[in-house]
């Protein structure tokens, strides 16, 4: 098993391997010992599927579980308010503790609920998705507005993530897809040689467990050496945005969950690609094909549709766009970015992926 740091206000550790949920009954038994209460939210699909691996480690426990929609449907004031009720009728108080158990998702929405029920609970990740290297670790909680994507949310640290890679075994081809953009992302943003080496990949198929791991791993110590430096987005914390300008545009506009993060992520890299002049973009588009991400998608869709919610994008200040660019690879940084300029390389990258596909 691995773990790391993550020096933050609140400090936290990562633990990374299979039979995570054993460290419950040892490094952790204080924290669930002192809990008046332990609730488990989770996603209702990954409940199906490993509910009962879960509890088995928690056994000695008295837990108490609720179940929210499976994904995106899940970052809502009604799942918000739902998770709220159901801590009031189980006598939860501050002393209670809150276990977040899923993707992104529902790791996202438990974490706003630990960070507001009586101003405050501790909680745990318990993530199962590829992409939730990234969700589950730096403290970002949020739920989705019409208006905007994670427009509404805190910054709040877990006490622990314990990332049980054993149960990715599980996820469809389209979640592993969707995971390995942020597991790019963090490549594009930190390190060259590694980036090629996700490049070379063609099919996520034929990662080996090792390997995936040695990846996430990996991505977590980018995103943690980034929260440590900058844990509240003053400054470096907004390079882990690379690509969110367009992807939280487009999540927005077709509507919350009919795109993956993932999915939108990887356009919306391609899109910052191009305005970065950046030269690895046409391997990146080829890559990006080869892999299944549905990069045709943005043919339909018109700039002036995205525009609105990319001007309320979080990096934004009074409608000015501003955007995450490479110098090169490894060298972000953030670029006040013209509308007219915005527009023309959205052009530009309709015809580039036209070609490709
Ligand atoms: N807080 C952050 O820093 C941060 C970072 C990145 C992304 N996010 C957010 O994370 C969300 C996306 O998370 P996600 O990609 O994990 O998706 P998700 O949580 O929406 O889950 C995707 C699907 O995978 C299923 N699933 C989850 N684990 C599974 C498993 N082990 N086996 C089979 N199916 C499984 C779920 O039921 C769901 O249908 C987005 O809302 C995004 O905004 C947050
Ligand atoms: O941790 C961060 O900071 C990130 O930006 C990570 C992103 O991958 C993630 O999607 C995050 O939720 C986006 O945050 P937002 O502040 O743009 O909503
Ligand atoms: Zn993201």
């Amino acid at each position: 098993m691995k773990q790391l740091r993550v020096e933050a206000d609140h400090p936290y550790t990562v633990h990374i391997g299979a039979g995570a949920f054993g460290l419950f009954a040892n490094e952790y038994r204080p924290l669930l010992d002192a809990a008046d209460r332990i609730v488990v939210i989770a996603d209702e699909q990954v409940a199906e599927l490993h509910l009962q691996y879960l509890l088995d480690f928690l056994k000695e426990w008295d837990v108490r579980v609720l179940t929210v929609p499976s994904g995106e449907a899940a970052k809502s004031v009604e799942t918000f308010m739902a998770c709220h009720s159901f801590l009031l009728s189980e006598n939860c108080s501050r002393n209670s503790l809150l276990m977040a158990f899923g993707g992104g998702a529902t790791g996202d929405v438990a974490g706003f609920v630990a960070s507001t029920f009586m101003r405050g609970i501790p909680f745990i990740q318990l993530p199962t998705t590829i992409l939730a290297h990234d969700s589950a670790v730096g403290g970002k909680t949020a739920i989705n507005h019409e208006l905007g994507k994670n427009m509404i949310g805190t910054f709040y640290q877990p006490k622990a993530v314990l990332y049980d890679s054993k149960l990715l075994e599980t996820l469809p081809p389209g979640e592993v897809r969707s995971g390995m953009a942020e597991v790019i992302k963090h490549a594009f943003i930190s390190n060259g040689t590694w980036l090629e080496e996700l490049l070379a990949i063609r099919d996520f198929k034929d990662m080996a467990r090792e390997e995936l791991n040695q990846h996430l791993e990996k991505g977590i110590a980018v995103k943690a050496a980034i929260v440590e430096e900058d844990e509240f987005e003053g400054g470096v914390r907004k390079y882990l945005n690379f690509g969110h300008t367009l992807a939280h545009a487009l999540e927005g506009h077709l509507g919350y969950g009919n795109i993956t993060h993932g999915e939108a992520v990887v356009l919306g890299m391609s899109y910052a690609l191009l305005l970065s002049e950046h030269e690895k973009l046409d391997d990146y588009i080829r890559w990006a094909h080869e892999n299944g991400y549905p990069l045709h998608i943005v043919k339909d869709i018109r700039f002036d549709a995205l525009l609105p919610y990319m001007k309320k994008d979080k990096k934004s200040s009074q409608g000015i766009l501003n955007f995450v660019l490479l110098k090169q690879t490894g060298m972000p940084f953030v670029e006040k970015v013209e509308e007219q300029r915005a527009r023309s390389a959205y052009e530009k990258l309709i015809l580039q992926i036209e070609e490709v596909i």
